[in-house]
């Protein structure tokens, strides 16, 4: 494998939501070929959808070729549903490098499941599917540098990789970025209702909702200046914008409610951790 294209089989593990936007960033990148992916993926329908990509499909473990390697395995399976999975994947994983994307499941716990193998932990987000996505990943001290290299590679197919040492930043990132993208649709959907409130058309409400968001990123993206600073551009004195952030940035305003949301969010990644053998 090189820095981003795979030169052995892909084994995906569960193409629910967050397995089939990752597999979408790969073939629409062209990072991969559909021919080369197996998904392994119990549900009929999302089997099918995800047949109807060109990869190849199977309801479980036992119709992968019975000498079947992947060069790369990635885990997107919840992550109560991991340790039941794991051992299944043992004979198919030993010389690659395995990927699992499951919210809190330590790399130990991987490891525990798969035997001593190469395993990277990465947390991803749904914008994956359109190559915007994030992704923090971390590896296991068996995961050699050009084996980390192709994992980045490829998931930079989904958006920017970051790559940390702890595992704890993993889970921090989980309660940022990887629920992230609920909080800001939610805000969407907030601001939307806020507009219909105010006697806007529903659709004219949630189209300004989605391009503001979508405008405010852009801008914070391409300018590289701090938001405080965007923030101010916007805000006249005395004018609309810091009447509404008079209520924002009030006491229990937004910055209280999110530190508080991204806490409940941690704190979950946290006990998750602990269902490995649940
Ligand atoms: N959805 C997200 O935004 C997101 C973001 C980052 C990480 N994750 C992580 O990705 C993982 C999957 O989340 P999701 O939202 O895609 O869930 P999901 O329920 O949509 O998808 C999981 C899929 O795994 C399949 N599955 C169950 N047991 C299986 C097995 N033994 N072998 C193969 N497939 C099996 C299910 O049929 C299902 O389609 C979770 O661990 C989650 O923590 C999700
Ligand atoms: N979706 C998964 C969850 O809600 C993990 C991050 C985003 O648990």
């Amino acid at each position: 494998m090189d820095d981003n294209t795979m030169s052995g089989p892909l084994l995906l593990v569960g193409c629910g939501n967050m397995g089939r936007a990752m597999l979408r960033g790969w073939l629409d990148a062209g990072f991969i070929c559909a021919d080369a992916v197996h998904v392994v993926e119990p549900a009929v329908s999302l089997r099918e959808e995800a047949g109807a990509l060109g990869v190849r499909t199977h309801v479980s473990t036992e119709t992968l070729e019975p000498g079947f390697k992947a060069a790369l395995a990635i885990f997107a399976v919840k992550p109560q549903v991991m340790a039941a999975a794991l051992p299944a994947y043992r004979p198919h994983v030993a010389e690659g490098v395995t990927v699992s994307i499951a919210a809190g499941i330590p790399l130990a716990s991987i490891a525990a499941g798969l035997g001593e193998v190469a395993i990277v932990r990465a947390m991803p987000n749904t914008p994956a599917a359109i190559g915007k996505g994030s992704i923090v990943l971390c590896a296991n001290e068996r995961a050699s540098a050009a084996q980390i290299a192709s994992v980045t590679g490829l998931l930079s197919a989904n958006g920017t990789v970051h790559r940390v040492e702890s595992e704890a930043a993993i889970d921090a990132a989980t309660a940022i970025s990887g629920s992230g993208p609920a909080y800001v649709f939610h805000f969407i959907e907030c601001l939307a209702d806020a507009g219909v409130n105010l006697g806007l058309p529903a659709p004219l409400a949630l189209a300004l909702a989605r391009e503001t968001v979508e405008g405010a990123g852009a801008l914070a993206m391409a300018t590289g200046t701090p938001p405080s600073d965007l923030r101010r551009q916007v805000t006249s004195p005395g004018g609309t914008t810091e009447a509404a952030l008079t209520v924002l940035m009030g006491d229990e305003g937004l910055r209280d409610v999110m530190r508080k949301a991204a806490v409940a969010a941690h704190r979950r990644a946290v006990e998750l951790a602990g269902n490995i053998s649940a």
